[in-house]
C-alpha cells in the first residue's frame, strides 16, 4: 500500500499539517515534516486520536444531529452542493439506525462545524467536499428507496470504526448518495472524517468489510496512482453480505481496485451469482438484499439493484468516469497514466535514485513509470539507480524538471541531518576569527614538462629543511617555508603533480588548491596537456602562476611560451596581462625562488588567505593506503580549524579517533592548523584523495555519517555503472549527442609500444563529427590514477600487455570505466577505428556446454516429442542453444532446449550420465540414436 503523506491525512481530517506534524509526535511517532510518509498503523493511529478528540468535543451535539449543516460550509466550493441537494438529502435526519455507515464526509473546509455535529445522512453523504461542482452533485434518489443521501458504508479501508452494517439493515439503511471515497480520482470526494466515523460508531453501525477504497489522500487530491483506468470497475468492492461481518481494515487491498466483474456480492449472496453487474465496486451492507437480492459478482449496478436507483447509479458513474477522464492526466507512453507535471515542478532528486524513488515524490506507480521509460527506450527496473540523464529524459516527457542533487549539496544535507552546517560555521567568522593561512599549490602541466623535478627542486629549497636533513617522506603533500620580505612565509604542496589528482579530487567536490603552478617546457612549448591543466584550473577559478622550465636547454624559447598561452587568456604581466611567468631550471634549481616568490605574491593578491585556527578541524584527505603495520594511514590537509592527537574525524567513508599523526619529516605532531598537511592514523578504513574529513562531536556521529556516506556512495556508484562509454557503445553515445571525442588513457610495458600505438592510433581517419584524444599515456600497470582520470574525462584504458594494478580493476567495474586489454599493437588500433565508425559489435564465440545421446522419444500431445537422453558430456542446460545431429550430420540447429526433466520433475541442468527427458520445443524431428549437442554464446575477449 502507497504511504500517506502527513499533510494529505491532515487535509483529510481538517486539521493543519502542524497539528497533525504535532499530534503524531504526541502519539509517539517521530516525523520529520508535513511531507514525510506515514505507514498505515500510523495512519490508523492518528485518525483514532482525531477521531477521540473530536468525539469528545462533539458529544452533545452528536445527540442532537441539525438538518442541513451543509449550509454552514463556509467554502464556496461547497455551495453548489448544498444548493443541489435533493428534496431527500436535506430532510433532517434520520434516525441513528436508518444511517448506520454513513461516514459523514465533510469538507475538508469546514471541519469543525460539521465534524461530531450528527449531520443527518443525506447531509453527510451530499457533502463530500467538492472543489467540482459537477462531482459534487448528488446520485439521483433511488426510487423506492427510504435510502437517504449516506454513504454506502465499508469503502473505507481506512476507517477504523467502519465494518459491516451488521444484519437487518438493508436498503432502508442506505441513502442515495454517491459513496464516500470511492472514487480515487475525483477530487471532490473525501474520506470519512472522524467526525462522520463517530455518528456511525454512535449510531452502533459498522459498515461493510474490508473494502479496497482508495487512499485517504485520494479524496483530498488528484488521482493516484495505482488508481483504476476510467472505465474500470470502482474499486474498492466491499464483500457485503454476511460473508464478513465486520472484517475491519484490509488496506493493503486498497491499492487494488477490484477487478471486472468481481464486485461484492450482496446480501450474502453466493459471489458467482447471476446478474452480476459490469462494475467492480459494489458493495452492499449486510442482510442487504437491496435491489436484486443473491446477485452475485455484481458491479456497481448490480450491487444497487437495477432498479431506477441503478440507473441514477449508473449515470453518475458515467459522469464519474468521465471526471476521472479528465482529471486523470494524458496516458503517457505505453498507454500508462502518470501524474503530469506542468513543466516547472522541480523535483530533487540524489544522486543514484531509483524509479521508486522519483515515483514516490511525483505519486506515481513505478511500474508505469518504467513502461515509460521503456516506451523512451531506456530499460530499468524500477528499484535500479538510474543517471541523471536518464531522469532528465523521464522528467521532460512527464512534465517534470529533475534536479539531482549535486555531492556537495548531498554532504551538505547529510551533514544537516547531524546539525552540523559548515557553510553557516563559515558565514559566521569575521575578521576577529580568521587569521592567516599558507596557500596550497598543485603543480600541472604536460607530460614530462618537469613536474617531479621542479616539486623536488622546491622541496630541497626549503629554508628550514636543513636541521631536519630535508623532507623525507613522501605523503602526499608537503609544506615548505621560504623567506619572503624579510618573513618565514609557509607554501604547501600538493605532492602528486598533474592534473589528475587535482580533477579526481575536484571530482568530488573538493577545492584543495589555491593556486596552481603550470609548468611548460620552454623547448616544448604549449601542448595538449598544457592546455588540458589550464583549462581544468580556470574551471576550478584556481589563478595561474606560470613555470616556463628546462631554460637551461637549448632550444629553449620562453617567450614563444608566453605567446602561446596568451592565446588561452594567460598573459604576462609585461604585455599588460596579470599572470606571472616564471623562468625556472628545474634541473638546476634555477628560478626556483622566484616562483616561490610570485606564487605568495599572487596569493597575497588575488586570495583571501585566512581560516580559523580555533575550532574543530575540517579538511580534505590526498592521500590514503593501508599500510600492513599501521593500518589506514591518511594524509588530509587541514582547511580551517586545528586538528589535534585525539581528536574523532570522519573523513569520507572512514571514520575514527587519530591516534598519532606525522608530518612530511616523519616527524610527530600532536596539532595540525589550517593548511597543514598531516599524515593521520586511527581511521577504520582508507579515506580517497579528495574526501572531506571534520572533526566530529564523538566517534558515533562520525560512524554515522560515514555510514550514510557509504550508502550514497553505493547507489551513486550503481547509477554510475549504467553511464560511461564504452568501445561497443561509442557510437551510439555520439548518435545520442552524449560525447563527441573518443578519450583514450594509453597504458604500455614500455614507452616505445606506447608511443606506437599513440602515433598509429592519431593516425587514424576518425572522419567528420568525432575525435580521437589521447588524453594520458604512461608506463606502467593502470592505476587508480589512470581510472579517476577516466571518470572525470570519460575516457576508454587502453593496456598494452599491462595489467591494472591491485584494485584498479574492481575500481573501474564501480566507476564504470572501459578497461581493453591487448598484445597486440593493430589488434588495438582495429578496434579503436571499428569504434570510431560505430561497427564495433561485441564477438561472440560458441562454448560447447554438453551432448546427450537421445535413447528414446516420447510423445506428448502437450510437449511435443520429449527426447529421454543419457547426457554423454559436459552438462545439458535449460534455455541452452542446442542443435541436433544425425549420423555426423547437423539436422536441426538453432534450437533451445525449451524443457529438460529428470523422471518427473523439471531440471535446470543434467549431468554426465545422468538420464533426462528433453524438449526441443516445436522441433519433434528427433530419433534414437541421435546426438543433442548444447552451447551457449560467450562474448569473445579481443587480444
Ligand atoms: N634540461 C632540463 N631537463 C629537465 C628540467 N626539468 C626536468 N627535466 C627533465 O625532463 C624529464 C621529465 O621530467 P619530470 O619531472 O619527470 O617530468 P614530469 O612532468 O613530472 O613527467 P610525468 O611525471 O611523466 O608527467 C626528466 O628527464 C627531467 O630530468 C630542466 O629544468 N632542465
Amino acid at each position: 500500500m502507497a504511504k500517506v503523506r502527513v499533510h494529505e491525512l491532515a487535509k483529510e481530517l481538517g486539521i493543519t499539517s502542524k497539528d497533525a506534524v504535532a499530534k503524531l509526535q504526541e502519539l509517539g511517532e517521530f516525523v520529520r515534516s508535513a511531507s514525510s510518509t506515514i505507514e498505515a498503523p500510523v495512519v490508523k493511529k492518528l485518525r483514532g486520536a482525531f477521531r477521540d478528540a473530536q468525539e469528545a468535543k462533539s458529544t452533545a451535539p452528536a445527540k442532537a444531529p441539525q438538518p442541513a449543516p451543509k449550509a454552514a460550509a463556509p467554502k464556496p466550493a461547497a455551495a453548489p452542493v448544498a444548493n443541489d441537494l435533493p428534496a431527500e438529502s436535506k430532510a433532517p435526519a434520520a434516525p441513528a439506525e436508518q444511517a448506520p455507515a454513513a461516514p459523514a464526509f465533510k469538507t475538508p473546509e469546514a471541519p469543525k462545524a460539521e465534524s461530531g455535529s450528527g449531520q443527518p445522512e443525506g447531509g453527510t453523504s451530499e457533502t463530500k467536499p467538492a472543489p467540482k461542482p459537477a462531482a459534487a452533485r448528488p446520485a439521483p434518489a433511488r426510487p423506492g428507496a427510504d435510502r437517504t443521501g449516506a454513504p454506502r458504508p465499508g469503502n473505507n479501508p481506512f476507517a477504523t470504526s467502519q465494518g459491516m452494517p451488521r444484519g437487518g439493515r438493508g436498503d432502508g439503511d442506505r441513502s442515495g448518495g454517491p459513496r464516500p471515497g470511492n472514487n480515487p480520482f475525483a477530487t471532490s470526494q473525501g474520506m470519512p472524517r472522524p467526525g462522520g466515523r463517530r455518528d456511525d460508531e454512535r449510531g452502533g453501525q459498522r459498515p461493510a468489510a474490508g473494502a479496497g477504497g482508495p487512499r485517504p489522500a485520494a479524496g483530498a487530491g488528484g488521482p493516484r496512482p495505482g488508481a483504476p483506468r476510467p472505465g474500470a470497475p470502482r474499486p474498492g468492492a466491499p464483500r457485503p453480505g454476511g460473508a464478513r461481518p465486520t472484517p475491519g481494515m484490509m488496506p493493503n487491498r486498497t491499492e487494488r481496485p477490484a477487478a471486472p466483474g468481481r464486485g461484492g456480492a450482496p446480501g450474502g449472496a453466493p459471489r458467482r451469482g447471476p446478474g452480476g453487474g459490469p462494475g467492480g465496486g459494489g458493495g452492499a451492507p449486510v442482510g442487504g438484499g437491496f435491489g436484486k437480492g443473491g446477485r452475485g459478482r455484481g458491479g456497481t449496478a448490480g450491487a444497487f439493484g437495477k432498479g431506477g436507483a441503478g440507473r441514477g447509479k449508473q449515470r453518475k458513474s458515467k459522469r464519474a468516469k468521465r471526471q476521472e477522464l479528465e482529471q486523470m492526466s494524458a496516458p503517457s507512453l505505453g498507454g500508462v497514466s502518470v501524474p503530469r507535471g506542468d513543466g516547472s515542478t522541480v523535483i530533487r532528486l540524489r544522486r543514484g535514485s531509483s524509479i521508486t524513488e522519483f515515483a514516490e515524490k511525483i505519486d506515481a506507480n513505478p511500474a508505469a513509470l518504467v513502461t515509460v521509460l521503456f516506451h523512451l527506450g531506456e530499460m530499468a527496473t524500477a528499484t535500479q539507480s538510474l543517471d541523471e540523464g536518464t531522469f532528465e529524459v523521464l522528467g521532460a516527457e512527464l512534465g517534470y524538471k529533475i534536479q539531482v542533487v549535486s555531492p556537495e549539496d548531498e554532504e551538505r544535507e547529510l551533514l544537516e541531518n547531524f546539525d552540523i552546517d559548515l557553510d553557516a560555521e563559515l558565514d559566521a567568522e569575521g575578521d576577529a576569527q580568521l587569521e592567516a593561512r599558507p596557500p596550497v599549490v598543485t603543480v600541472m602541466g604536460h607530460v614530462d614538462h618537469g613536474k617531479t623535478r621542479l616539486l623536488d627542486a622546491i622541496r630541497k629549497s626549503n629554508v628550514v629543511a636543513g636541521e631536519h636533513g630535508g623532507i623525507t617522506q613522501h605523503i602526499g603533500a608537503y609544506q615548505i617555508d621560504h623567506e619572503h620580505e624579510g618573513d618565514n612565509r609557509p607554501i604547501t604542496f600538493i605532492d602528486t603533480p598533474g592534473h589528475e589528482a587535482f580533477t579526481a579530487m575536484r571530482a568530488r567536490g573538493a577545492k584543495v588548491t589555491d593556486i596552481a603552478v603550470l609548468v611548460v617546457a620552454a623547448d616544448d612549448g604549449v601542448m595538449p596537456q598544457t592546455v588540458e591543466a589550464l583549462n581544468h584550473a580556470q574551471a576550478a577559478n584556481v589563478p595561474i602562476v606560470v613555470a616556463v622550465n628546462k631554460i637551461d636547454k637549448e632550444g629553449a624559447n620562453p617567450d614563444k611560451v608566453k605567446g602561446q598561452l596568451t592565446e588561452y587568456g594567460l598573459v604576462p604581466e609585461e604585455y599588460g596581462g596579470e599572470t606571472m611567468f616564471v623562468h625556472v631550471s628545474a634541473l638546476k634549481g634555477d628560478g626556483i625562488d622566484e616562483l616561490l616568490e610570485a606564487v605568495l605574491l599572487t596569493a597575497d593578491a588575488a586570495l583571501d588567505m585566512r581560516a580559523n585556527p580555533n575550532k574543530d578541524a575540517r579538511g580534505i584527505a590526498i592521500e590514503a593506503n593501508l599500510d600492513k603495520g599501521r593500518g589506514a594511514v591518511a594524509t588530509v590537509l587541514v582547511q580551517s580549524g586545528t586538528l589535534n592527537v585525539g581528536d574523532t574525524i570522519v573523513a569520507g567513508v572512514a571514520h575514527g579517533r587519530v591516534r598519532a599523526m606525522f608530518n612530511e619529516d616523519g616527524d610527530n605532531v600532536s596539532e595540525a592548523g589550517p593548511s597543514r598537511p598531516v599524515q593521520v592514523l586511527g581511521l577504520s578504513t582508507v579515506p580517497r584523495a579528495g574526501d572531506t574529513f571534520l572533526v566530529t562531536p564523538d566517534e558515533r556521529t562520525g560512524r554515522q555519517i560515514a555510514e550514510k556516506r557509504e550508502a550514497a556512495d553505493r547507489n551513486a556508484a550503481l547509477a554510475k555503472r549504467r553511464k560511461r562509454v564504452s568501445l561497443e557503445d561509442f557510437d551510439q553515445a555520439v548518435a545520442e549527442g552524449k560525447v563527441d571525442t573518443l578519450n583514450l588513457i594509453l597504458k604500455g610495458d614500455v614507452s616505445g609500444a606506447v608511443e606506437a600505438l599513440e602515433d598509429s592510433l592519431l593516425k587514424i581517419d576518425v572522419g567528420e563529427g568525432v575525435a580521437l584524444r589521447v588524453i594520458h599515456r604512461g608506463v606502467g600497470a593502470i592505476t587508480q590514477n589512470d581510472v579517476n582520470l577516466a571518470t572525470v574525462d570519460n575516457a576508454i584504458i587502453i593496456g598494452f600487455n599491462v595489467r591494472p594494478a591491485e584494485r584498479v580493476a574492481e575500481l573501474a567495474d564501480r566507476e564504470g570505466v572501459d578497461l581493453r586489454f591487448y598484445t597486440v599493437i593493430y589488434a588495438a588500433i582495429d578496434d579503436i577505428e571499428l569504434a570510431l565508425k560505430g561497427m564495433l559489435k561485441p564477438e561472440f564465440e560458441e562454448a560447447q556446454l554438453g551432448t546427450a545421446e537421445i535413447r528414446e522419444v516420447f510423445r506428448s500431445s502437450k510437449f511435443g516429442n520429449i527426447a529421454g537422453s543419457i547426457v554423454r558430456s559436459g552438462v545439458i542446460r535449460r534455455n541452452s542453444k542446442a542443435r541436433l545431429i544425425r549420423d555426423g550430420v547437423v539436422v536441426g540447429d538453432n534450437l533451445t532446449v525449451e524443457s529438460l526433466r529428470r523422471f518427473k520433475d523439471d531440471a535446470t541442468e543434467v549431468r554426465t550420465d545422468f538420464e533426462c527427458g528433453i524438449g526441443l520445443g516445436s522441433f519433434n524431428d528427433v530419433k534414437e540414436g541421435d546426438i543433442v549437442e548444447t552451447y551457449e554464446m560467450r562474448e569473445k575477449p579481443r587480444v
